[in-house]
């Protein structure tokens, strides 16, 4: 995929199928952008993220933080965690996610990646406590990073860049039908901060 087609106009589904993708482009400008990246990175309860793999402990480098409407337990990776009570800043962000995609939320998972070097593992978000086929808003703030979709049964790749101040949205039967990573790089030495607001079902 060509970097041009990334940028923002688009609101078509950069899925060619079995799932929805839109990617809204910067919905901040540059000075709002970063004004969020300082507040979040400032402020966020951020803490290493715990994760059991093949029995084994491990801590990661990244760092997360878990919010939401209540004090909701989310389990992933084989882990549990507390939801805590949004901040001022948390609902705006939220408020403008669900302006732009029409969607609600009631909960945010943020990744502080401090550099290049940290990254996301192919995945897809279909813990049980998530609501099924459920919109996911992912908000982007600091260092551009490449994000990439794959096709869980024909392994087709669909790469995409997420700019500074950034909206993308998955939803319909993405989480069903394909993984998506967030590859690590040489070329980043800066943060980046990316919020995924959720719906968590009790
Ligand atoms: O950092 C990102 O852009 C995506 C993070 C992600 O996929 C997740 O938190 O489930
Ligand atoms: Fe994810």
């Amino acid at each position: 995929m060509d970097l041009f087609d990334a940028t923002p106009q688009s609101q078509r589904n950069i899925l060619n199928k079995d799932g929805e993708v839109y990617y809204y482009g910067k919905i901040f400008n540059n000075k709002e952008a970063i004004a969020f990246y300082e507040e979040l990175f400032n402020n966020i309860h951020w803490k290493n993220d715990e994760a059991i793999i093949f029995g084994k402990r491990i801590i990661t480098k990244r760092k997360v933080a878990w919010y939401g409407d209540e004090p909701f337990q989310y389990t992933y990776s084989k882990t549990t965690k507390s939801a805590l009570p949004w901040t001022k800043v948390l609902l705006e962000l939220k408020k403008k996610t669900e302006e732009v995609t029409g969607e609600t939320f009631n909960s945010c998972l943020l990744n502080l990646y401090h550099d290049g070097s940290e990254g996301m593992a192919w995945h897809s978000d279909g813990e049980t406590a998530l609501k099924t086929n459920g919109a996911i808003g992912s908000l982007s703030f600091g260092a551009v990073r490449k994000f990439s979709f794959k096709h869980k049964s024909t392994k087709e790749k669909i790469d995409i860049i997420l700019e500074n101040g950034s909206l993308l949205e998955m939803k319909g039967l993405t989480q069903t039908h394909w993984l998506h990573r967030l590859p690590p790089t040489k070329q980043t030495l800066k943060p980046r901060i990316n919020l995924t607001f959720r719906t968590i079902e009790c």
